[in-house]
């Protein structure tokens, strides 16, 4: 791998990549950055967690003229909560050049946006709908801006942002530097890039695994009923530093952070009901570490990089393989090790196969912790609390009265009553939560044709049987010729039971929402867009 001193980057951006810790590029790096310095237009394509952001970042930063008071560089997210990830790490690259930058998101107060922009950020960092928002105010002006950048591409056409990113493509000078990066290549991604890339190069770094291989991945076969109790016992047994727990409606993570709470855990849930203030706080605990649990819906799948999640845990089974690798790539990220679980049910276990053929990893089968496994490891825990305690060496206070009570007791039987009262007793209170459906899957609507369209063609797989209709350009199978228009019955809902829909920004813009929900005909996103009582039922039954 290189370093970075080689790519002849400005010292000041190599100051800010040393602060932050990297030592090497990763893959995508030393493939993005040559060329993005050369001005090349580019797609970009790799696994989760290996520092895709930096790859558009550092040549973003390095190019950025400082003294430039107007916006030279876009990016464009597809939620609120990368929005705000991807302008930290942006934030950091350009802290010593002294660049500017500014992230602009939906359900945050446009009149703070507005004075914010006056500031004349360089960089703006944004999700489409509120951006369109501050264009057609006239507040964001797109005149003067060199570079674009899509991030996550496809989760933002799959959440129908087409027409909006079009718009906004359309009023950013033609002469421009432009770089797209998607986990999968399908044809309306294609399509987009060759509206409005020049001369793109492919740039992939897709190995043969499509996720991370640093997850260990497992699954506990178990019934609905028993899914609580078989969690608390996990997060006991395995004592995760940072969990991420997946659930698959709005309802089960409420339920489930509040069950979680009630044993004693320190859990927050994270979906897109929550108000923009709410989802922020949320975010900014299990950053600090006030929370050690995230129970979320699919809102967090995508590109949320917090480090030290060591754990990601599939309380409900995704609905599709590609949502299955966006979920437990919250854990392994930048050569870090994790660990990825998943309850299925025995009606679920097809859809489980499913998962694991299309990303070709298997998935370990594994017991339910036992009640031993899960005392052990919180016995464990405490153990390790206090010699960190001990190491910390911030105890003195009560040295005194452990002399005093060492003179009179037992050694071990005081350290072991002091160990009890640490631990806690696990609250035993009988926790009931709503049953969700199972996941199943179609066998005939499943096909290889839609998965390969989805994942397997997305990361480059190719797998023997895909439908290689279009050839799809270096992408394996990605071209498997279902457009948008097309694939209506075919494919999957993938989104249908997520949550989605308000996982898109609140933007006070209601022309906006009313063409990204209302006026595109496809029916796959119609579909999507439908209200939320389709998070609880899913269609794929
Ligand atoms: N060269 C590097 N050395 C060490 N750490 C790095 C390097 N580049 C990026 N990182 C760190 O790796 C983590 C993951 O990076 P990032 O979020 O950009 O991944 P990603 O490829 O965009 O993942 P996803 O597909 O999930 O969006 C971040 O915390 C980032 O700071
Ligand atoms: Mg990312």
């Amino acid at each position: 791998m290189k370093t970075f001193q080689e790519f002849g980057l400005d010292a000041s951006v190599l100051r800010a990549i040393t602060e932050m810790g990297f030592e090497e590029s990763t893959p995508i790096q030393e493939k993005t950055i040559p060329l993005a310095m050369d001005g090349r237009d580019l797609i970009g394509q790799a696994q989760t967690g290996t520092g895709k952001t930096a790859a558009f970042g550092i040549p973003l930063v390095n190019k950025i003229n400082v003294k430039e008071e107007r916006i030279s560089a876009l990016i464009m997210c597809p939620t609120r909560e990368l929005a705000i990830q991807v302008a930290e790490e942006i934030e950091k690259l350009g802290r010593f050049k002294g660049i500017r930058s500014l992230p602009i998101y939906g359900g945050q107060d446009i009149v703070k946006q507005i004075r914010a922009l006056k500031k004349k950020p360089q960089i703006i960092i944004g999700t489409p709908g509120r951006l369109l928002d501050h264009i057609n105010r006239k507040t964001i002006k797109l005149d003067d801006v060199q570079t674009v950048i899509l991030d996550e591409a496809d989760e933002m056409l799959d959440m129908g942002f087409m027409d909006d990113i079009q718009s906004i493509l359309k009023l950013v000078p033609a002469e421009r530097h432009t770089m797209l990066f998607s986990a999968t290549m399908p044809t309306n991604i294609q399509k987009l890039a060759q509206q409005f890339l020049t001369n793109p190069e492919h740039v992939s770094v897709i190995p043969k695994q499509v996720s991370a291989p640093l997850i260990e991945q497992a699954y506990i076969e178990l019934h609905e009923k028993q899914k609580f109790e078989a969690l608390s016992r996990l997060i006991d047994m395995e004592a995760p530093d940072l969990a991420i727990i997946f659930g698959r409606t709005k309802r089960r993570v409420d339920e489930l952070a509040e069950a979680l709470q009630k044993r004693g855990y320190a859990a927050e849930g994270l979906h897109g009901d929550l108000s923009q203030n709410q989802r922020d706080n949320v975010m900014r605990k299990f950053r600090d570490g006030s929370i050690d649990v995230l129970v979320a819906t699919d809102v967090a799948a995508r590109g949320l990089d917090v480090s030290g999640v060591t754990h990601v845990i599939n309380f409900d089974l995704p609905q599709d393989p590609e949502s299955y690798v966006h979920r437990i790539g919250r854990t392994g990220r930048a050569g870090k090790e994790g660990t990825a679980w998943t309850f299925v049910t025995p009606r679920e276990i097809d859809h489980l196969h499913f998962i694991e053929k299309v990303t070709r990893h298997k998935i370990n089968k594994k017991p339910l912790p036992s009640v031993a496994e899960a005392v052990e490891g919180k016995q464990k825990m405490t153990a390790e609390r206090i010699l960190d305690m001990l190491q910390k060496e911030e105890h003195s206070e009560f040295k005194g009265l452990a002399i005093q009570m060492l003179e009179q007791y037992d050694s071990v039987n005081l350290l072991a009553a002091a160990m009890k009262l640490l631990t806690g007793d696990k609250k035993d209170l009988n926790i009931e939560l709503t049953p969700e459906d199972p996941i199943r899957a179609r066998k005939k609507k499943f096909d290889v044709r839609s998965s390969g369209r989805r994942v397997g063609g997305g990361y480059g797989s190719g797998s023997g049987s895909s439908d290689r209709r279009q050839g799809g350009g270096g992408y394996g199978g990605s071209g498997s010729g279902s457009g948008n228009s097309s694939s209506g019955g075919s494919r999957y809902p993938r989104k249908d039971s997520r949550d989605y829909g308000s996982n898109r920004e609140g933007g006070s813009s209601s022309t906006s929402r009313n063409r990204e929900y209302g006026s595109n005909n496809s029916g796959n996103r119609d579909r999507s867009r439908a209200p939320r009582k389709s998070e609880d039922t899913l269609v794929n039954k």
